[in-house]
Formats: C-alpha cells, sequence, structure tokens
C-alpha cells in the first residue's frame, strides 16, 4: 500500500488529518450523507420508476428518519459531512460553479436560445440557491422567462423537467468511493443518476477540504457504482458485476487500484443483473473483520474472478472460484464467517428486497441497520454483532439500505 500523507485543510482553515478507508469495518470517522431534500418532491408515479424509486415518498418523514441515521453515526463518535453543505461551499468557488453548470444545462433538450438563457440564470444564482437547483432540477415552468420566443418552451410541458432531479443523491455511497487515500468518482451506469457524479467531482476537486485528496481511478467512462465496491480487507477489493457495474468498469478499476498499489487483490463478482440485486451491497455486506451478512440464496453460488499484478504493468485474472474461499485467502484468514439474511427462504426474499444486507459498519462487529428486517438483524445478534436499528419506511422506497445511504470518508486502521 502506498503511504500517501497529506494534510487536508477544512474550510474553516483548521486542520484535518488526512482522510483514508482501508476496510468496510474499521471504526467510523467521518462520513458523507445527503440529507433528502425537495428533490424527492420531484417524483411522481408518472416518473418514480425512471427516477429508479418503488414509490412516492413523503418528505417530511424521510428527513427525519434521515436526521435519525445521521444522530445514531454522530453518537457512535462520527463526524457527518452532508454533500448539500460540501457543495454549496464548494460552489463558492468560480471553476465549481461552471463545472455545476455545465452539468446542469443540457443544450439537445433546450436547444441553443434557452441552454444560453438558463446558463445566464444559473450563473447570476448564490451558491445556496445554486446548489438546490442542481439537485433539485427544474422544470420548464421554473426556468426565468426568457428573451424573445422559445418553441422548446412553448411545446414542452410546464412540469417537463429542463434539469433533472437526483432523487438518488440519498445514496451517496454510489457516486464516489474511498480506497486508502484516494477517492474515485465512480461512472454511473443509468441516465438518471448520471450527473450526480458531477457534483462529487466538483466537491471533490474544489472544497477546500479535499485539495489535496488524490484521486484513483482516473477519468474512465466504464460504469462503476461504489455500491458494487467492496473493501474486504486492507488490499483486498471485491467489485460486483451486473445491473450497474459492467465488467469492463469492474477491469478498469481493478487495473487502476492495483498499479496505484491501493490492492493486491481484486475480486469480480459476477451478480444477477436485477433490481433486487442491483449492486454488490445488496446481497452482501461486512458486520465484522471477519464476517458478511448475505443473501441465502446467493451463498453457494457467488463465484469470483481474482485480478493481481503481473509484476509488469499488467494483470493476470485467475477464476471463477467460489467467492467465499477466494475472499478467505486473499484477505489471509480461514474462513469468511456468513451470516444469513432471514429465516426462511420468504423471509430472506422480503428481508433482502428491504436492505437487510445492506448493514454500514461502524465499529468490528457494531452496524446500523434498517429495524423492519427483525429476523436478519435477530440473527446477526445472535452471532455476536450489535445491531443500530433505523427506521426507513420512507427512505427505503429509493432501495437503499444504510450502506447505501453512506460514503465512508475516514474510518481508523484495524488492529
Ligand atoms: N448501493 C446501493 O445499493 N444503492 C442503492 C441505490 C438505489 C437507487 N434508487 C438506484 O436504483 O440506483
Amino acid at each position: 500500500m502506498t503511504a500517501h500523507i497529506a494534510e487536508t485543510e477544512a474550510i474553516d482553515g483548521s486542520p484535518h488529518p488526512a482522510p483514508r478507508v482501508e476496510s468496510e469495518v474499521g471504526p467510523l470517522r467521518t462520513v458523507l450523507l445527503h440529507r433528502p431534500g425537495n428533490e424527492l418532491k420531484r417524483l411522481t408515479p408518472r416518473n418514480n420508476d425512471q427516477l429508479l424509486f418503488d414509490g412516492v415518498p413523503w418528505l417530511a418523514r424521510a428527513q427525519e428518519e434521515h436526521d435519525a441515521f445521521a444522530e445514531v453515526l454522530t453518537s457512535r463518535g462520527a463526524e457527518v459531512l452532508l454533500l448539500s453543505d460540501l457543495l454549496e461551499e464548494a460552489l463558492t468557488d468560480q471553476r465549481a460553479r461552471i463545472a455545476g453548470i455545465r452539468s446542469a444545462v443540457n443544450e439537445r433538450r433546450l436547444g441553443i436560445d434557452l441552454a444560453d438563457a438558463l446558463r445566464s440564470h444559473l450563473s447570476t444564482l448564490a451558491p445556496e440557491p445554486l446548489a438546490q437547483a442542481l439537485m433539485t432540477g427544474m422544470t420548464f415552468e421554473e426556468l426565468p422567462a426568457a428573451e424573445g420566443a422559445s418553441l422548446v418552451r412553448k411545446m414542452h410541458h410546464p412540469i417537463d423537467f429542463a434539469v433533472d432531479p437526483l432523487p438518488n443523491l440519498l445514496f451517496t455511497r454510489d457516486s464516489s468511493v474511498w480506497v486508502g487515500d484516494r477517492v474515485a468518482i465512480t461512472s454511473l451506469a443509468l441516465p438518471a443518476r448520471d450527473r450526480e457524479t458531477a457534483l462529487t467531482d466538483l466537491i471533490y476537486a474544489y472544497h477546500s477540504r479535499f485539495r489535496k485528496t488524490g484521486r484513483a481511478y482516473g477519468a474512465h467512462s466504464a460504469p462503476v457504482e461504489g455500491g458494487d465496491v467492496l473493501l474486504l480487507a486492507p488490499g483486498v477489493l471485491a467489485i460486483g458485476v451486473g445491473e450497474r457495474t459492467t465488467p469492463a468498469g469492474a477491469e478498469s478499476f481493478a487495473r487502476s487500484a492495483l498499479a496505484d498499489g491501493l490492492a493486491h487483490t481484486v475480486l469480480a463478482v459476477p451478480i444477477v443483473q436485477e433490481r433486487a440485486t442491483m449492486h454488490l451491497d445488496t446481497v452482501c455486506t461486512m458486520v465484522d473483520r471477519d464476517a458478511v451478512v448475505m443473501y441465502p440464496a446467493v451463498r453457494n453460488t457467488l463465484s469470483a474472478f481474482p485480478v493481481r499484478a503481473d509484476g509488469s504493468g499488467g494483470v493476470v485474472v485467475d477464476g471463477p472460484v467460489p467467492f467465499l474461499e477466494a475472499a478467505a485467502e486473499a484477505m489471509g484468514i480461514d474462513r469468511l464467517r456468513v451470516i444469513d439474511t432471514g429465516l426462511d427462504p420468504v423471509t430472506a426474499e422480503r428481508e433482502q428486497w428491504d436492505d437487510g444486507n445492506n448493514t454500514l459498519a461502524v465499529a468490528p462487529g457494531l452496524v446500523v441497520a434498517y429495524e423492519r428486517n427483525v429476523e436478519t438483524n435477530a440473527r446477526l445478534e445472535d452471532a455476536g454483532v450489535e445491531v443500530l436499528r433505523i427506521s426507513g419506511s420512507e427512505l427505503g422506497s429509493g432501495r437503499g439500505g444504510p450502506r447505501c445511504m453512506s460514503c465512508p470518508i475516514d474510518r481508523a486502521a484495524l488492529v
């Protein structure tokens, strides 16, 4: 592993030690969340499928649930950073403003004249309303009155989106991933989420706290989503390949992590390409340094293609081999303990759907989980894992649990 020692500086000038994340379970020190905002109010029964929600959440309750989630993390000693705060602070930099506005103005949709008018309007906004516009999007009726006639404006319905909203910002896990002391801006597979990475990119590029942070993965475009990337142990990554992350994305990410010395082994793990298993972290998350909670339906079939550096700038790909064995071997442990979701196949299927597998470790053997997954949580406790329960009746309508809703930026090393 490269030992890159960088001092980062907070926006208020106070020093922060250089952040790093080398595991899924090291004590959580800093985490990025997004408190859901008005972007959720854009969801309707007509657009929720396309915007990747399974319902139309109640914003006020979703915010209460999210506040409680953040409070659990804070009470366990983690510093919670909110994406909207970082975005607003980053947008005090003119270069960030240009990048944000460029990502939001879609000339193909708006035509040249309306695009110009929108660009001019957005560039007059202060950081806070600009951040809001970038996250919440804009409808045609919310656009400023353009000079002259606009066929585009006339022919669109007033509530069509001129700038798409980003309701899935809630799932901060997917749009950036920390590996060691570097941050990777991912490449999201679906149009509904595409623009999220423009925001994480500008935050990490221009927020003063992250000015010295190095990048992993570079400017690759093959899809890789953070929910597919698990840091099984220092130097050992697993990358799910399925509905979102593609084989090309996994290969690029693996090559880049190996070349940068951020990993010695990357396990590419095929998962079924369907919504219920959209990311590897929907079927498996780590709950202790040697234990995972896993959907039993995949336990015996999950396989892996181990990818390692060949010592001369290339990679060697092996497999497929059984995932659990390959993981234990790469992690240097005898075996990876497996705690099953649910009780019986039907309960397991229900609790997997409701993110029973999607736990967030705050420390080894201490995880945050949705309270509704009663059987899975009981199994975790039987296995000696402490469970901090949160409610997620509204948050869960986007199909994501505590791991999906969090991007760890700094975890203490495992000792
Ligand atoms: N890591 C995750 O599994 N994230 C959940 C993402 C849910 C979001 N509605 C999506 O479909 O992308």
